[in-house]
């Protein structure tokens, strides 16, 4: 059996949804009210196209400092930029985030997906989806439009079709060079630090 490991950040700016759409992507619940004191690392092992994956999420916190960030973008194969339909002000930032990505990473090899979230909120929209997809078509990525609140359908298809994107990165091109392990350390650590001492660590098996 083969299996590899898959790195995803998740970056945004702050009460986007950030953790919202990963604890429904990986649990399938919406709990409505999560921790904003720090980064999360989840781990769990997905199954698919014949091939197992260990795939890590690092659910980042709004509010990092550009430091965290710059080892952020070092340390993910993949990265999923959130932003709020109903926050015009997000989706500036995640906008950056996206410039900033295709400066930092090589063009054409990093999976990276838009998702605007909370679209059940309609009545408080001010980002339009044609606007979301402008926003992809500029930074070629992937793009989806979202409800952790009401359902776990998109954030698992996002997520899936982002996880197919790297694992077919990873198959055509060369290696990565690995991240020193003062690196690693380091992005624990502030995991550690920043969390209140709390890496949660979750191992479902998923098939898609
Ligand atoms: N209506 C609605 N509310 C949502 C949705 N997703 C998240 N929220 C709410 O938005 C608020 C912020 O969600 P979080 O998941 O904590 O956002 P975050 O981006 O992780 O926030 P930080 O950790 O501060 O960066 C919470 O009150 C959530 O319940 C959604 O799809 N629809």
């Amino acid at each position: 059996m083969t299996v590899n490991r898959i790195r995803v950040v998740v970056l945004g700016s702050a009460r986007c949804g950030k953790s919202a759409v990963v604890v429904r992507y990986l649990t399938k619940r919406y709990i409505g009210e999560y921790s904003s004191t720090g980064d999360f690392l989840y781990q769990h092992r997905v199954a698919f196209d014949g091939a197992t994956s260990e795939v890590e999420v690092l659910d980042t916190c709004g509010c990092a400092k550009r430091g965290c960030l710059a080892e952020h973008l070092r340390w993910g194969d993949a990265f999923a930029v959130v932003y709020s339909v109903c926050d015009r002000r997000s989706f500036l930032a995640a906008a950056e985030l996206l410039a900033l990505l295709e400066r930092t990473r090589l063009p054409g090899c990093t999976a990276v997906t838009l998702l605007g979230n909370k679209r059940d909120l309609e009545h408080a929209r001010v980002v339009k989806a044609e606007e979301g997809q402008e926003l992809s078509l500029r930074f070629s990525c992937q793009f989806y439009e979202v409800s952790a609140a009401e359902s776990c359908a998109g954030a698992a298809l996002a997520f899936h079709a982002l996880l197919r994107e790297a694992r077919a990165l990873a198959l055509l091109l060369p290696p990565r060079r690995k991240l020193a392990a003062y690196s690693v350390s380091k992005v624990i650590g502030s995991i550690l630090g920043l969390s209140n001492k709390s890496v949660r660590k979750k191992r479902p098996s998923l098939s898609i």
